[in-house]
């Protein structure tokens, strides 16, 4: 999938696909604070971000961008193991203090864009840096055998109502959400940071779906997108072709609750996930062809 454009700086989305005009808050001139760290300081925020996490003992949790430690602290009373990736050494400094006696909690000192990711299931509990949204939501969640089960983030209103569209415009961001139902939780105002972002920002929660964990469903889906989002006047019975025997595209395209003239472009993730988890059952997708 071809990399969307990026912007580099907090208080400036970091765009996917459309613009959002209901992003900016022209009202609140823009914060003076150029280092990117805004620090979430709204208690109700905190809980319901870690409530919603429901870290459980057994859990590894990242902390992306763990700054002064302040999803860091009610993580690592979940008793769940804690890793905080900070790149600021005066952060890692003060969180290597504060959490010196937490035997769950690890302070790793690092770049978000370049430091290893555990091989094993982990889940996610994290403000990040809004220039950093889209490259760490690729590296996320762009693997086929990811080990990332679920994702609470605070990131930019736009971002989120982007990458939550049911119909996306860009395929990357299809290929997520196909795959991981990603959505808002809340809105996040400005005034929850300190100092206040330029924009609001949102709580998105991201679940694996169930049935898109096997690696056979998730080539059919790619392959589909590729196809679909390359042509998206292309009918589901030309773009099925690709996969099943024509005599099969009926009975698929019936079982997803569409027929075979629906249009690609009128797709939403949740078809796509559907249609590729219905092909890659053998009894249905028999022959699947796979490129
Ligand atoms: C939005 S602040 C969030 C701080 C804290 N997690 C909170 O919830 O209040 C983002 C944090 O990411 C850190 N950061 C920014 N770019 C980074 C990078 N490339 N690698 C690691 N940390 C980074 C900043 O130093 C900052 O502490």
């Amino acid at each position: 999938m071809p990399a969307p454009r990026q912007r580099a700086r907090r208080g400036g989305p970091d765009r996917i696909g459309r613009p959002d005009p209901g992003h900016r808050r022209p009202r609140r001139p823009p914060s003076p604070n150029h280092s990117g760290i805004h620090v979430l300081r709204s208690a109700s925020v905190i809980e319901a971000v870690v409530r919603s996490a429901d870290v459980g003992a057994d859990a590894l949790v990242l902390d992306l961008g763990a700054g002064p430690g302040t999803l860091t602290a009610p993580l690592a009373r979940t008793g769940g193991r804690v890793v905080a990736i900070e790149r600021d050494p005066a952060f890692v400094r003060r969180l290597r203090r504060r959490f010196a006696a937490d035997d769950n909690v690890r302070v790793v000192e690092g770049d978000l864009r370049v430091v290893p990711f555990p091989r094993r299931p982990f889940q996610v509990v994290a403000s990040i840096p809004f220039s950093l949204s889209t490259l760490l939501l690729s590296r996320l969640l762009d693997p086929v055998e990811t080990p990332l089960h679920a994702a609470d983030l605070v990131v930019e209103w736009g971002f989120a109502r982007r990458v939550s569209a049911p119909r996306p415009r860009h395929p990357r961001v299809a290929w997520w959400g196909a795959r991981f139902d990603i959505r808002i939780a809340r809105r996040v105002p400005a005034d929850a940071f300190v100092p206040a972002p330029s924009v609001d920002a949102a709580h998105l929660v991201i679940r694996r779906r169930p049935g898109m964990a096997s690696p056979r469903a998730q080539r059919v889906l790619r392959r589909l997108l590729l196809a679909g989002y390359r042509d998206p006047h292309q009918r589901l019975r030309g773009l099925l072709t690709m996969v099943v025997p024509r005599t099969r595209v009926r009975t698929v395209t019936s079982a997803a609750g569409l027929t075979p003239s629906t249009p690609a472009g009128t797709l939403t993730v949740a078809d796509w996930a559907l249609l590729a988890e219905l092909l890659a059952i053998s009894s249905i997708s028999l022959p699947v062809v796979f490129g």
